[in-house]
């Protein structure tokens, strides 16, 4: 169970806060169409984005960065080398890293190198409904490439055991986005819809968790939750001034940049499941 008396507002609000004033590095191994909105959401969040993947510089970058965001997105077999020393490097040197298995039940490839960057100790697994079960279960199939055909509700315990399984906080988005440890379970409500038709949302809040969780890498839970929570609240408001997809995708970015504390402690929805 969740901690219903936590003060969900008060923290999240102190994670954006502190991602502002410390403005940490977030090295991002991602796929070609997330790049931009990816590095975007870590700017107007306060975070410093760096999208390095080559295998040669990673023994130098990599631990001098705050956190790493790998997303396996466009994955190809030249790619995944890169992927599997970043994060022995950010393990080795006491950095948090994240992990978004997109599509990881599309193909046996990508469901094995997911399984393998599962077992590289990822701080962080967050993933739509379908990921986290086609991880979870370790099937191929149940999935619309790297859209969800489940609910983020119907991968509770999916989440609850790949969570126990890897040691992981792992995070389901959705309509209500699930965060767990394997014993405590969180609901965070924020966001609307049509988040689900920019293309690299998903991606982009799994980015904002890497740089929450920089700040406090003690703290995982409730960083994830937190940076959920915002990347939600960012696509309220920016949807009272959104004309469709393209404008959203503007003003969420610049909603983001703009939240103010009093809009966090009001908006902030997390609580128990
Ligand atoms: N029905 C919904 N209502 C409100 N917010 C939603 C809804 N569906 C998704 N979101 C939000 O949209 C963002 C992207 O989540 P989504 O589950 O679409 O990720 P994804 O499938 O991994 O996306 P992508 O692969 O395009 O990056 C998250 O912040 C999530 O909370
Ligand atoms: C559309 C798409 N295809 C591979 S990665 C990606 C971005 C959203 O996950
Ligand atoms: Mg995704």
């Amino acid at each position: 169970m969740g901690d219903s008396s936590a003060d969900w507002a008060g923290i999240s609000w102190t994670f954006l806060a502190e991602v502002r004033r410390r403005s940490p590095l977030v090295q991002c191994i991602t796929n070609f169409v997330s790049m931009d909105l990816m590095a975007n959401t870590l700017l107007a969040a306060g975070a410093s984005p760096a999208m390095l993947h080559s295998l040669q510089e990673l023994p130098d970058f990599t631990p001098n960065a705050d956190a790493l965001c790998v997303n396996v997105g466009t994955l190809t077999a030249d790619w995944l080398p890169a992927m599997k020393l970043a994060a022995e490097l950010a393990v080795r040197s006491g950095r948090p890293w994240v992990l978004d298995p997109v599509a990881a039940g599309a193909s046996g490839f990508r469901l094995n190198a997911c399984r393998a960057l599962v077992g590289l100790k990822p701080t962080v697994i967050r993933g739509n409904g379908s990921e986290i079960i086609a991880l979870a279960n370790a099937s191929v199939g149940s999935t619309k490439g790297v859209d969800s055909s489940h609910d983020s509700k119907d991968a509770v315990e999916a989440a609850k055991s790949l969570a126990q399984a890897s040691e992981a906080i792992v995070a389901v988005s959705g309509a209500v986005d699930i965060i767990t440890d394997g014993k405590r379970v969180v609901g965070a409500s924020n966001g609307v819809p049509m988040m689900q038709n920019i293309t690299a949302t998903g991606c982009s809040v799994t980015a904002l968790i890497s740089a929450f969780v920089a700040v406090d890498p003690s703290r995982a839970f409730e960083a994830t939750a937190s940076a959920l929570s915002i990347f939600g609240i960012a696509g309220e408001i920016g949807m009272e001034m959104a004309k469709g997809p393209a404008s959203l995708r503007m003003h969420l970015i610049d909603s983001l940049y703009g939240l103010d504390q009093a809009a966090v402690l009001s908006f902030v929805k997390i609580s128990s499941i």
